[in-house]
C-alpha cells in the first residue's frame, strides 16, 4: 500500500486502523478529501545541521528591522514562554492564557518597531527557513489532484504567504488562515488583525465567520497534519467528518512526548525533517485506479 510506512520514523499505535483509512481515502476519492495543515515545523524544518530552524515569528525576530534591544526582549519571550508551549506536563487550560500573553506581547513588540510591509519579502529571503524536503511533491500532488490544501497557522500570515510564493507552490488550492499584519496607509505596521491565533484556539472558535471553511463543509475526509497538541482540533469545524486521518510531527522532547502523540495522532513522525511519509500517502489516495 504505503511502503513509507516502514521507515525508521514512523510510529503507530494502531497500524492496522492507519492502514484501513488510508483505503478509505483512497475508495472515497479525491472530490471529498482535504487536507488541513499546520505551517511552522509541520511544512517547515525544525531544524538543519544541528541548528533550530526559524518560525514566522522568528524570521521577523531575527531580522534586520528589529532593534537590537527588540530583538533581546523578543529572545526573552521565546525562551520564557516556548518551554511552557510543549511542556507535556502542564495541561492546555493551563498554558491557554500563557499563550494569549506570549503573543500578545510579542505582537505589541514587534508593533513598535516601525516594519514596512515592503520590507518583507527581503525578510524571507534572508531568514535561514526551510520548508521541509519533498515539499514540491507534496504542493504539486494536492494541485494535481484538485485537493484543498488548508494552512492554519498561529504563526505570521503575511510571512508564511512569502514564504510559500517564493518557493513557487502557492498554488490556487492553497488557502491559508492565520494573523494577519495591519499596516498603516504609509505601510509601516501598526498591530495584527484579529482574531488572535496562538497554539491553543486553533479551531471552531476562529473559524466559524471564515468563507472559506463554510465552503468546504462538504469535503468530509480529512488528512490533517501538526506539530503540536493544539493543532488536533483544526478540523473542529467541519460537520460531519467522515474518515480523517492525523499525522503529528514530534519534533522536540521526543521521548517525553512520545506517549501523548501515539494516543493523539494515528501516525506520529519522530524527528523527520521529510514530508515523504506524507507524500506517500497522498501518492496511494490519488493514484488512478
Ligand atoms: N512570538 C512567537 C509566538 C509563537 N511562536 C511559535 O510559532 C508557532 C506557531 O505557528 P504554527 O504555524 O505552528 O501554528 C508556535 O508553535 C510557536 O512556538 C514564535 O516562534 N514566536
Amino acid at each position: 500500500q504505503v511502503p513509507e510506512l516502514e521507515n525508521a520514523t514512523v510510529r503507530m499505535k494502531n497500524p492496522e486502523c492507519v492502514k484501513e483509512r488510508i483505503s478509505s481515502l483512497r475508495r472515497e476519492g479525491t472530490g471529498k478529501l482535504q487536507v488541513i495543515s499546520d505551517f511552522d515545523m509541520t511544512l517547515t524544518r525544525f531544524g538543519f545541521n544541528g541548528q533550530r530552524c526559524p518560525t514566522s515569528h522568528n524570521i521577523i525576530d531575527n531580522s534586520r528591522a528589529i532593534s537590537e534591544e527588540g530583538r533581546k526582549k523578543l529572545k526573552a519571550l521565546l525562551h520564557h514562554y516556548y518551554p511552557i508551549e510543549i511542556d507535556p506536563y502542564r495541561t492546555v487550560e493551563d498554558k491557554l492564557p500563557l499563550m494569549v500573553e506570549w503573543w500578545t506581547k510579542a505582537h505589541s513588540l514587534l508593533s513598535q518597531q516601525k516594519i514596512l510591509k515592503s520590507d518583507i519579502a527581503q525578510m524571507v529571503k534572508e531568514s535561514e527557513v526551510m520548508l521541509r524536503d519533498g515539499f514540491n511533491t507534496f504542493f504539486d500532488q494536492l494541485q494535481q489532484g484538485n485537493v484543498p490544501l488548508f494552512i492554519f497557522s498561529a504563526g505570521v500570515g503575511n510571512i508564511l504567504e512569502e514564504i510559500i510564493r517564493q518557493a513557487q507552490v502557492y498554488h490556487p488550492n492553497v488557502n491559508v488562515v492565520s494573523n494577519y499584519m495591519d499596516f498603516d496607509d504609509d505601510g509601516v505596521l501598526r498591530g495584527f488583525k484579529s482574531p488572535l491565533i496562538h497554539t491553543y484556539n486553533k479551531n471552531n472558535t476562529v473559524l466559524e465567520n471564515t468563507e472559506y471553511f463554510q465552503q468546504l463543509s462538504a469535503r468530509t475526509n480529512i488528512i490533517l497534519l501538526g506539530d503540536s497538541m493544539g493543532d488536533l482540533t483544526m478540523a473542529d469545524g467541519v460537520a460531519n467528518v467522515h474518515h480523517i486521518l492525523k499525522i503529528g510531527f514530534l519534533n522536540d522532547k521526543v521521548e517525553e512526548q512520545r506517549l501523548k502523540y501515539m494516543d493523539a495522532y494515528d501516525i506520529v513522525l519522530e524527528k523527520d525533517e521529510t514530508l515523504d511519509v506524507v507524500n506517500g500517502i497522498l501518492r496511494y489516495i490519488l493514484m488512478e485506479t
